[in-house]
């Protein structure tokens, strides 16, 4: 049976993931783990903490239990490409903030050769979760500070123009998923756009609703996994 981990921030998230199915509950290192059995196959589901480095964390610990496929899952900002109320799945995930800003611009930590900022995901998997889901395909941006305002917003899609969605996980799952040599993808829903921080326009519950419906749809039949090497550039 195909074994999946789903690493969402906060609890809220997972139990969109798991809503409507029975779960038996586990302890990995102190954290809960949530474990369900779907068409696709077994998932354990769990809340790491807000941010690339918990995330990261999370997601190595609970790789000591054997998966072939490991998810980034939750709400997300939404680029115009991705509206309030829909969901974008990645088909690449971005490391959009690590570098080093001076007065003058930004240097991403590819330009500074630390390694590559972008990190290309598997087609088939990725076609093959937007068609169950309806989930936009794009870039989806880690930051480690959320955009608030419509200049920075700009900024990320004139660097990063494919972008549909940004985060705050996607790069830590990858990283950790990416180390074990599995397979990796980024679903998420959008709560809020990208841009000027207005809590009144935020929609965390439709964006749970659309969360708990595109993981159904996706985790409704047997997913095809190509192999277990994840694809970087
Ligand atoms: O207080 C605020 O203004 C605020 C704005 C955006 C996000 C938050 C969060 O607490 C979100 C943390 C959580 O949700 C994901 N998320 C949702 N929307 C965004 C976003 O626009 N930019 C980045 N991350 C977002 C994120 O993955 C976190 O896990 C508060």
């Amino acid at each position: 049976m195909t074994r999946i981990l789903i690493v969402t921030a906060v609890a809220a998230e997972r139990d969109a993931v798991v809503d409507g199915r029975q779960a038996a509950i586990g302890m990995i290192d102190g954290l809960e783990i949530h474990r369900a059995i779907t068409g696709a196959g077994m998932i354990d589901v769990l809340a790491a903490g807000v941010g690339a480095p918990a995330a990261a964390v999370a997601t190595g610990c609970a790789l000591r239990n054997d998966y072939d496929l490991v998810f980034s899952a939750g709400i997300a900002g939404g680029f115009p490409a991705a509206p309030v109320g829909s969901t974008a799945v990645a088909e690449a995930v971005v490391h959009a903030d690590l570098g080093v800003r001076t007065p003058a611009a930004f240097q991403s930590m590819a330009e500074l050769g630390w390694g590559p900022v972008r990190h290309r995901l598997d087609t088939l998997l990725v076609e093959q979760l937007s068609d169950r889901s309806g989930a936009r395909i794009g870039e989806i941006l880690t930051v480690s500070t959320v955009t608030g305002s419509a200049e920075r917003a700009a900024e990320l899609l004139t660097s990063h123009p494919a972008a549909v969605a940004e985060a705050m996980e996607g790069i830590g799952v990858y990283l950790a998923a990416a180390r074990a040599e599995l397979p990796f993808a980024e679903l998420r829903a959008i709560s809020n756009p990208v841009g000027p921080r207005d809590r009144d326009r935020w929609r965390m519950a439709d964006a749970l609703t659309a969360l708990t419906a595109a993981f159904d749809a996706v985790l409704a039949a047997p997913l095809v996994l190509q192999s277990r090497g994840v694809t970087q550039s």
